[in-house]
């Protein structure tokens, strides 16, 4: 288990990209991972400050028979209206960032070193100076396409409204540090990540230490020594 350096990897990509499934390579390699698709979910579960927002926001009409969100109605209403769509982003934004923030703060306490975040709206949601590399999981075009008809059984339109929710996976690329291209096999994909956790566990820079649970205790105690010589050398100086 890594456990000696404080890096948030930023992980992203476009909707059936694969993100999922590097998240789930990092996780077999012991990395700790936060996905803002569940922390989305436990937001918008029945009674959470999250889903009154949105209740009041969309109407009662979004609700299943038990309270809870139907989920793939909501859906229906936010990925063929933009309008809609930026009013649940709107409502949500708030708590889904916290969400985020209190996962990585418990594992940061836990002692993790290196988190990865797996964010799939990180820039349209100007999360991205929050983590460093960020690691983009891209896909072409057209097998982004065929992959999420495949795995959700909807129809062309339907998947093609997901992806034009998105930012594009090319725009994307140029902004992200490291690129996984996921338009390949599986075991292209192993392969490619394997050359990415060369990267990710490098060893932190002074920057990443100074926001590391050691690199805090440092300043801290430092701060501590530092009062005390002070005060020592009063007295002393006091005492001639
Ligand atoms: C609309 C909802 C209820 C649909 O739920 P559903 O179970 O069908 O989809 P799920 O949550 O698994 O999301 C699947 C994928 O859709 C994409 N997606 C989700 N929300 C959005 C959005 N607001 N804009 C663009 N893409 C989105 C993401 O790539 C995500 O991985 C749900 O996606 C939701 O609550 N979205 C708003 C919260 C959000 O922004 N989530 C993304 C976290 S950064
Ligand atoms: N290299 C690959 N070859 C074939 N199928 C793949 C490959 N990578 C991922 N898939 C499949 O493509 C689909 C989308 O992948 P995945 O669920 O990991 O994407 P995602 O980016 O997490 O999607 P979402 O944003 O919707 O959560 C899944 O059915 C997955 O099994």
């Amino acid at each position: 288990m890594e456990r000696k350096r404080m890096r948030i990897v930023g992980l992203t990509g476009g909707i059936a990209s694969g993100k999922s499934t590097v998240s789930n390579l990092f996780k077999a390699h012991d990395f700790p991972v936060v996905e803002a698709d569940l922390v989305a979910r436990d937001v918008l579960k029945k009674g959470k400050t999250g889903w009154k927002k949105v209740v009041s926001a969309f109407g009662d009409d979004i609700l299943q028979p038990d309270g809870e969100v139907d989920r793939p109605k909501l859906g229906q209403i936010i990925f063929s209206n933009p309008e809609k769509r930026k009013l649940l982003n709107r409502v949500l934004a708030p708590y889904i960032w916290f969400g985020i923030f209190w996962e990585v703060l418990k594992l940061w306490m836990e002692g993790f070193k290196i988190i990865v975040v797996d964010v799939p709206l990180l820039f349209e949601a100007k999360m991205e100076k929050w983590t460093k590399p960020i690691v983009l999981v891209w896909v072409d075009s057209e097998t982004q396409l065929q992959r999420l008809m495949l795995r959700d059984s909807t129809s062309e339109d339907d998947a093609q409204n997901r992806i034009n929710a998105q930012m594009s996976l090319d725009l994307k690329k140029t902004k992200a540090d490291l690129v996984i291209d996921n338009t390949g096999s599986l075991k292209d994909l192993r392969e490619q990540f394997r050359s990415i956790l060369v990267i990710i566990t490098k060893p932190l820079t002074w920057t990443e230490f100074g926001f590391s649970r050691r690199g805090v205790a440092l300043f801290l105690l430092s701060i501590v020594v530092g009062v005390l010589m002070y005060f020592q050398r009063s007295l002393y100086t006091s005492s001639l």
